[in-house]
């Protein structure tokens, strides 16, 4: 692969943080020490840890954590030798106040995550972080969502606040790898500094994209062990290693210590495992937040409607991160609806 950036490529392994939805943020402390002490020794560089939602996310909008999350970030950091602990903030649920207690428990690294069009809500967040210390990334959600140009827009805004990176987060799964090529190219042209890539797994195009993304120039990679995240979960860690291994890139993560912590560890601690259903097909197919579906899935059972209904029809609403309770209210119309064909 001829890539379009010489810099090392570095993985942030978000199982502990995106793979939080999966479980219901119910991890324990014994769960977290036990997977960050191994992706560690694996050669993991980074390691995001916090509610699926970010700092502050435990709440009943979002489901409350099992374990503070700064309880989290300390166990994790004292367990890790080498590898750094990301944590994630969205302002409005995280506050500057969480960003200073996760960096005195050992968060070396924030990602600043915004709506793709929202970036200037993340101006006090990504100074403060620096004002700390820490290495800060910015997180554009959504990027399906807007034209590219307005992309590039918002990412510039995140590079004038001082993010060292800015990620085109496809929280939907719904890039296609034409779009994805188009999005880190244009950011490349635009910016200064590194592009990362998240993806999500729902079109089963996550590790297709990884690789485009690369080959772009983006050298900011998230990835997930056994694909624990939203939805049909993110790009699976160990099959990226294994693949850029073939390709002679090596990122310095040891693949048969990864392929054993997805197996022995993550493995026991999978709900069900992260396969691609009708369900998270369709938050690909209608490009919707991948963490909606599990609430759009006890939306459907509870009042009698199809979730893929729901999810397109947020979809078609255009909801983004933080609208969780649209979700009852689109349910809701959608039983009126049915009721209303019903009685005619
Ligand atoms: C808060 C979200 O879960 C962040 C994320 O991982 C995404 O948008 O994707
Ligand atoms: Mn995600």
């Amino acid at each position: 692969m001829k890539r379009h950036s010489d810099k090392p490529i570095k993985l942030t392994e978000v199982c502990l943080r995106d793979g939080s939805h999966v479980v219901r943020h119910q991890y324990s402390v014994e769960q977290v020490v036990t997977v960050a002490k191994a992706l560690d020794d694996a050669g993991v560089p980074y390691i995001e840890v916090s509610h699926g939602d970010g700092l502050g996310g435990s709440t009943l909008q979002y489901g409350k954590s099992l374990v503070d999350e700064m309880t989290l970030i300390e166990e994790a950091s004292k367990v890790c030798t080498n590898a750094k602990i990301s944590t994630l903030l969205l302002p409005g649920i995280g506050t500057v106040h969480d960003l200073r207690e996760a960096y005195k428990r050992g968060a070396g690294l924030v990602r600043v995550a915004t709506h793709v069009t929202e970036a200037d809500v993340a101006e006090q967040h990504i100074s403060f972080a620096r004002e700390l210390g820490m290495e800060v990334h910015g997180f554009l959600m959504m990027a399906h969502s807007a034209p590219v140009s307005k992309l590039v827009e918002q990412a510039n805004l995140m590079e004038q606040y001082g993010a060292g990176a800015v990620y085109i987060t496809d929280s939907a799964g719904a890039l296609l790898p034409s779009e994805v090529k188009e999005r880190v190219k244009a950011l490349r042209e635009s910016l200064n500094i590194e592009i990362g890539f998240h993806a999500h797994n729902n079109l089963s195009l996550a590790v297709a994209n990884t690789l485009v993304a690369i080959e772009e120039g983006a050298t900011r990679i998230d990835g997930s062990v056994r694909c624990l995240g939203a939805g049909a979960g993110n790009t699976q860690t160990e099959v990226l290693v294994a693949v850029l291994n073939r390709m002679g890139m090596n990122l310095g993560i040891d693949l048969y210590k990864i392929m054993d912590i997805a197996e022995e560890i993550i493995g026991p601690i999978l709900p069900s495992s992260q396969e691609i259903k009708k369900g998270s097909l369709t938050l690909g197919y209608a490009g919707v937040y991948s963490s909606f579906l599990l609430f759009a899935e006890r939306a459907g059972k509870k009042y009698g409607i199809d979730p893929r209904d729901i999810l397109i029809e947020l979809g078609r609403r255009k909801a983004v991160g933080g609208q969780e309770d649209m979700i009852v209210d689109v349910t809701s119309e959608l039983v009126k609806q049915k009721v209303e064909v019903i009685n005619r």
